[in-house]
């Protein structure tokens, strides 16, 4: 689905990613794990348009993608959910489903989207006329996901999902992305609960210092002890 070559970028003169290279397979979750500052968010920012790339490529289903613009690549099926709470406060939980889909030209097919999203998210149906800020962390999550797949995307790009959640609403939002992963939907996640998101992953990338240091299968990364030194805030050098 997706394929990171070599890549080079950052902000302005400075160099963050330092030569970044994967691959992602369709509908299978890849977590991407790393110390603080490795560049994590800054990959995806990168794959989504918003950072200069200075060299290397990104190739979606194998076309060269490098230097899109955010709505291009909204238009070639990636959406992307950053990190934080990314909700309209005091809109209803329908009025910000409505804003995923603002950009579309069909608005008829946007509200038969919103009813099929609100059947894959019963939460939301049940709740569609509260304000946002009234649900609660977890759902809040699910509500930006759910806004994400308005554009009927093929990969979903989401930026620490579980950040300031309790434990059970992690395993919540974790499950919704599973199931839209069974759905045939590709998902690239940056988590800092790393063991819950590789435990719930197919693969897992450790990014360190702007560069891949490890890829494989999730529970091959959870069993190296690599790794663990990793959880523990060590570099994967000392380990
Ligand atoms: N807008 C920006 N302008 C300049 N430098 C930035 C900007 N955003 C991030 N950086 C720098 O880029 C580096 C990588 O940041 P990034 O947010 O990608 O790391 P991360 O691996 O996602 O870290 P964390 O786990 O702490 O979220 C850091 O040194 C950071 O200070």
């Amino acid at each position: 689905m997706l394929q990171l070559k070599n890549l080079y970028g950052g902000y302005g003169k400075i160099t963050i990613l330092n030569g970044v290279e994967f691959e992602i397979p369709k509908g299978t979750i890849t977590t991407v794990i790393g110390p603080n500052g490795a560049g994590k968010s800054t990959v995806f920012k990168a794959i989504f348009g918003l950072l200069n790339v200075h060299s290397g490529q990104i190739l979606l289903e194998g076309r060269d993608v490098t230097g899109r613009t955010p709505k291009q690549m909204i238009g070639e099926g990636v959406t992307y959910v950053p990190q934080g709470r990314n909700v309209v406060p005091q809109l209803s939980v329908y009025h910000n489903l409505e804003l995923g889909g603002i950009t579309a030209r069909d608005q008829s097919a946007v509200r038969a989207r919103i009813e099929k999203v609100m059947d894959q998210f019963p939460m939301l149906r049940e709740f569609r006329d509260r304000k946002a800020i009234e649900l609660s962390g977890g759902q809040q999550k699910q509500l930006e996901v759910a806004r994400a797949l308005l554009l009927d995307p093929k990969l979903i790009l989401i930026d620490e999902p579980s950040i300031g959640l309790s434990p059970n609403l992690v395993a919540e939002v974790f499950r919704t992305l599973q199931a839209l992963r069974d759905d045939g939907v590709t998902i690239l996640m940056v988590e800092q609960n790393a063991k819950a998101a590789l435990a719930m992953s197919d693969f897992g990338i450790v990014l360190e210092l702007g560069q891949t240091r490890m890829h494989d299968r999730a529970d091959a990364l959870l069993a190296d002890p690599r790794v663990g030194q990793l959880f523990l805030g060590g570099h994967m050098e000392e380990a």
